[in-house]
């Protein structure tokens, strides 16, 4: 046994303590406090450490039982047949684990067939027919225990009251298992009606489900849609059971053909790449389902095979749920620390004990700024639940507060900048805190490497390791300094040699032969981005007319909004900042657009007979735009994809125009690539 640490004891208590709380507050209160994927995940790592720690195991673990008690107010009934749980995968490596698992158990098993079914999200009941007549409906409980809900199931309109036996006359006792569920549409007019009436809200269908059959009026049960697919057929009286169905696939034939309704999606498989796919195959699909589903059933085919295999204490060995992996998950802050950025920017970010969200391994989130971390009262060494959504970095969204050890203290942000030790400064009107010490070396560092990067000035062969020496060499104290740098100075530096510190050389002095729209976006100015920056130097052709211009006439300029207008006006004021373009120009830097290089609205005719469709939201571009844009280059914007189209130009959300256009093949551009070829 492994020695163990006060420390763990601790967490395993605090685990225990809140799963109780949140599966209590799930299946007797209907009333769910955390999301489901936080508890899978508190629930693993409790898991995990019983296994590390055996001796903590205790009898009245969540870990040791299928659920909770049943509430009282319902007759308790004992199961003919127990209702387990089902084990979880969360992912394709241990969906293998689990074949691999089985098939050491019963290594000759042969020639294997799955069967996936949708693992709807709703309640799974136990329902008992004697001769053909419904005569009992049990909610699943703890697994041994259910509730009699018998008079609520028989205002289920999809569970027969009676069987179709025909030709089965022997099936004097049937007992199915399958999952009530309530659709999303039923789900979100029950919501609105409690609304109205001012009563608490179901977090989910299943919770409504769930509330709905335990109501003890069955006529506002009635009400309800509730919805039911059979997916367990138990025949108890019947010794050769395999005489009438040797199969899953089979038992769910025959629950169809005794009146219930199947889920029509269950899908037969004779491979785990089979059953890959199909689960691959749903992570996208599922969200048009009417229903919510969280995952597919696994399940081994054979019923003998099945019977060999048995049961855990908690599970069937023979089935395993498959789940999608969520934008969702908890780990531990280690360590807040502060990151300041090109723009002084100072952001506050957890270091936290590496976990895996939504496919990659994340170790860092943002915690946004001061305000944030101070509402959310985020601690070092707090359990945490971080969220990924999309490409967004993730971001840590809640504290689980009922983990948290004593005698953490509350995060307190610094009032100097960690890099210059200069007071911070947070305006008014900003959430964020600032170093606003033009020569802080983070802001320098930041405003560098950004000059030197492949869309800004492409100065190849200067990464963030040079730029750090040569702002703590003193070498460098603004972007101009780079064009005063000498072979000589560089060789001096760590890691560059003869031969590198003359390249450099030359990289920094062929960067003046790049455009005026690279130096503009380079000077990393707020808010301008590649694409404005090509737009404005298309625009004002020379920095004198950018600079000397109104608010009102950038606002003119394509998709360039106020807040843009007025960062480029402020920044144009510094008198820094001028000295800083006099400098760069009298170096042989361009603030011209050359006459090659025309622009946009020179009414150039390169689109000429070409058919484009918009799809999606762009980036800057409004709708109008692009389309105006198009014209105006000789180009057509019609509505719908087709073999005639020869370009889809794609934003963010689209939909059914993006997938026409994959399958047919057109290319696809973005906004920016469209600006590209239209100057
Ligand atoms: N949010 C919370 O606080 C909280 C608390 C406790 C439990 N939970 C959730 O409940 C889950 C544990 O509940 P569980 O023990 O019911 O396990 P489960 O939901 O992971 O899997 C078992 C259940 O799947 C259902 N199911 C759906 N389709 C099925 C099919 N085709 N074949 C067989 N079964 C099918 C059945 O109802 C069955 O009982 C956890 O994973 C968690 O997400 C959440
Ligand atoms: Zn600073």
């Amino acid at each position: 046994m492994k020695s163990m640490c006060l420390e763990v004891k601790k967490r395993v208590s605090k685990l225990r303590q809140l799963l109780q709380q949140a599966s209590y507050a799930y299946y007797v209160l209907d009333n769910p406090i955390i999301e489901d994927i936080i508890y899978d995940n508190l629930y693993r790592e409790l898991q995990n450490l019983e296994f590390h720690y055996p001796q903590l195991v205790t009898a009245d673990s969540p870990t040791q039982r299928v659920a909770e008690k049943p509430a009282t107010h319902f007759n308790s009934i004992y199961h003919n047949v127990p209702l387990y749980s089902l084990e979880n995968a969360f992912n394709i490596k241990e969906l293998k684990a689990w074949e691999e698992r089985w098939l050491r158990q019963a290594p000759e098993s042969g020639f294997i067939e799955y069967i996936c079914e949708l693992k709807i999200d709703g309640l799974a009941l136990a329902l008992t027919y004697k001769n053909g007549i419904l005569v009992r409906g049990v909610t699943r409980g703890d697994g041994i225990i259910g509730e009699d809900i018998t008079n609520n199931v028989r205002t289920i309109r999809v569970i027969p009251l009676r069987l179709n036996l025909e030709g089965l006359e022997n099936l004097e006792h049937v007992e199915v298992r399958g999952e009530a569920f309530l659709s999303i549409d039923v789900f979100e007019k029950i919501n609105h009606e409690r609304e109205k009436a001012g009563e608490r809200l179901f977090a989910n269908p299943r919770n409504a489900a769930a509330g709905t059959l335990r109501q003890l009026n069955p006529k506002i049960a009635a009400q309800r849609k509730l919805d039911f697919f059979a997916y367990t057929l138990h025949l108890p009286n019947i010794n050769e059971e395999e005489q009438i169905v040797s199969n899953h696939w089979q038992s769910l034939e025959l629950l169809q053909k005794i009146g219930f309704k199947v889920n029509s999606y269950k899908y037969l498989c004779t491979s785990l790449e089979e059953v890959i796919n199909y689960y691959q195959q749903w992570d996208t699909e599922r969200f048009n389902l009417p229903y919510m589903m969280d995952g597919l059933v696994v399940k081994i085919n054979s019923l003998s095979l099945q019977k060999q295999l048995g049961f855990t204490q908690k599970f069937p060995r023979w089935a395993i749920a498959l789940k999608y992996s969520a934008e969702q998950t908890t780990t531990m802050v280690k360590n807040i620390t502060i990151n300041v950025g090109r723009t002084g920017a100072v952001t506050p970010l957890a270091e936290m004990y590496p976990v895996k969200l939504a496919g990659t391994t994340v170790s860092r989130a943002t915690l946004h700024n001061g305000n944030y971390i101070s509402q959310l009262d985020i601690r070092v060494g707090d359990t945490v639940i971080v969220r990924k959504a999309g490409e967004i970095i993730p971001e840590v969204i809640r504290v689980l507060v009922e983990l948290r050890l004593p005698n953490t203290q509350p995060f307190k942000m610094p009032t100097n900048c960690p890099i210059c030790n200069q007071a911070l400064v947070k305006l008014l009107d900003e959430a964020v805190t600032r170093c606003v010490n033009m020569s802080c070396p983070a802001i320098l560092k930041g405003a560098i490497e950004h000059w030197v990067a492949r869309d800004s000035l492409d100065i190849k062969g200067i990464g963030g390791k040079t730029v750090q020496h040569l702002v703590d060499q003193g070498l460098v104290t603004s972007v101009a300094d780079l064009y005063d740098l000498t072979a000589e100075q560089l060789c001096k530096l760590e890691h560059i040699g003869e031969k590198l510190s003359v390249k450099l050389i030359d990289s920094i002095a062929s960067s003046k032969q790049k455009s005026w729209s690279r130096v503009l976006y380079g000077l990393g100015i707020r808010y301008i981005g590649k694409v404005t920056a090509k737009r404005l130097a298309s625009k004002f052709t020379t920095v004198e007319q950018l600079s000397n211009v109104n608010i009102i006439n950038i606002e003119e300029t394509y998709g360039v909004g106020k807040e843009v207008a007025s960062s480029i006006n402020q920044w144009f004021k510094s008198s820094k900042n001028q000295d800083l373009i006099t400098r760069l120009q009298a170096q042989g830097l361009k603030f011209t657009t050359s006459l090659e290089a025309k622009n946009i609205s020179n009414n150039n005719q390169k689109l000429t007979g070409k058919i484009f469709v918009v799809t999606g939201i762009l980036p800057t571009l409004k709708r109008k735009e692009v389309k105006e844009l198009i014209q105006k280059a000789g180009g057509k914007v019609t509505n719908s994809v087709s073999k005639e189209t020869d370009y889809v130009i794609v934003g963010r959300d689209a939909g059914s125009k993006l997938t026409k256009a994959k399958e047919l093949g057109t290319t696809l551009l973005v906004e920016s690539q469209l600006l590209e070829i239209l100057q």
